[in-house]
């Protein structure tokens, strides 16, 4: 079955709201649906979806959404709440007055391994007044477990994973590793510790490191960096998002941030350090720490004492490590871990299957 699809997004921070809703759109289209991305700034989308559009998606201008004669779709998903304009809402309601379906309207929310995300899943917020009067909005909240939304996994993902050769995509770009390299691949805030990490990289020179820098303010603060022994770094360009995937799939350890990258890293089965989007409430704390109890309950005390160590020393909520974890037990984990989240059923299924469409 064929549904058509309204997504809006807005543009508040950074690249996360651009590309989760980058990534919905494309998936849901990749699984036969139509999908019109309503967005504010779709400027991020030259360097992440450099070749356009695929079929079944649109992308329009947040604002000709207000427009007179645009039909709503069956499903409408607001991205991190980001309260759709008033006129579209109005035309939703219309559509449950003129005894048409009324569309479905689902929030998505940000992802969070806190235990509140598996009580809140799926919960319904009736619009007493309003635009919307009249509807029901529904949260989805992704997540890690069975009871929640689950995460963005496009199908053949894990397959072409498996296919991947790292090497020949490093040294097609020009980023061959030498002779008994580890590559780490850094996407990251400006960050304090950064020196310190360089440093901890730099420590064992049987350990020569290549680090690949993404664009953003950890090239800013490498610039100013004195060289270190038995470590060189690169900065990249903005890669395309399979390109990103692919650069994740290639490195021996990712740093990441924010929402996307940090659920990429975990596809990528690799050892990998999250940067959380730091809130000045102090809300990350918590976040970081229920993440990291669940991924880290099967692991050993060691194991589980290395990372939560470099994990909050990297978000400023600890002292600075001495040493990083044991790479090989780093990797087994993530690779349990992997296969611990590919048990579930990934997001886009969960919502066709919401709506009685087969994934
Ligand atoms: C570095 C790089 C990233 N990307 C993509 C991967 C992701 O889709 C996107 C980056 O998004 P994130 O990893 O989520 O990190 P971010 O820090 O850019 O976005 C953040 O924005 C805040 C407002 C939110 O509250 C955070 O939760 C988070 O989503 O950019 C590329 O496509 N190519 C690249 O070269």
């Amino acid at each position: 079955m064929r549904l058509q699809w309204d997504l809006f997004c807005r543009v508040i921070d950074n690249f996360g709201d651009v590309g989760v809703a980058w990534r919905l759109a494309a998936d849901l289209a990749g699984r036969g649906q139509r999908v019109r991305l309503w967005i504010d700034d779709a400027s991020a989308l030259a360097w992440m979806a450099p070749g356009g559009a695929p079929d079944g998606v649109e992308v329009l201008r947040w604002e000709a959404a207000s427009e007179p004669g645009v039909q709503v779709g069956d499903i409408v998903i607001e991205t991190f709440g980001c309260e759709l304009p008033a006129a579209f809402v109005a035309r939703m309601a219309e559509r449950g007055s003129q005894g048409l379906p009324a569309p479905h309207w689902l929030n998505l929310e940000y992802l969070s391994a806190e235990p509140y995300v598996e009580r809140s899943h799926g919960l319904a917020s009736p619009q007493y007044s309003g635009p919307g009067r009249g509807l029901d909005k529904h949260f989805f909240y992704p997540g890690f477990s069975a009871r929640t939304g689950g995460l963005l996994r496009e199908p053949g993902l894990l397959a072409e994973r498996e296919r991947f050769d790292g090497a020949a995509w490093l040294a097609a770009r020009g980023l061959a590793r030498q002779r008994g390299e580890r590559v780490v691949s850094l996407f990251a805030y400006a960050n304090p510790q950064l020196p310190a990490l360089l440093d901890l990289l730099a420590a064992d020179p049987a350990q020569p490191t290549l680090l690949l820098v993404c664009p953003g303010s950890a090239q800013q603060q490498l610039a100013l960096q004195a060289p270190r022994p038995h470590l060189r770094w690169q900065a990249l360009p903005y890669l395309s998002q399979p390109d990103y995937d692919r650069l994740l799939w290639a490195s021996d350890l990712n740093f990441v941030r924010g929402e996307d990258s940090f659920v990429r890293a975990q596809w990528a089965g690799q050892p990998f350090v999250w940067q959380i989007y730091p809130q000045e409430d102090g809300a990350h704390a918590p976040k970081l720490g229920a993440f990291l109890d669940l991924f880290l309950a099967a692991a050993g005390p060691a194991l589980a004492a290395a990372t939560r160590a470099l994990w909050r020393g990297w978000n400023g909520l600890a002292d600075w490590p001495a040493a990083l974890p044991e790479m090989a037990e780093s990797r087994a984990q993530a690779l349990l871990w992997r296969a611990h989240l590919a048990a579930q059923p990934d997001l886009a299924s969960q919502l066709l299957s919401r709506f009685g469409v087969s994934g």
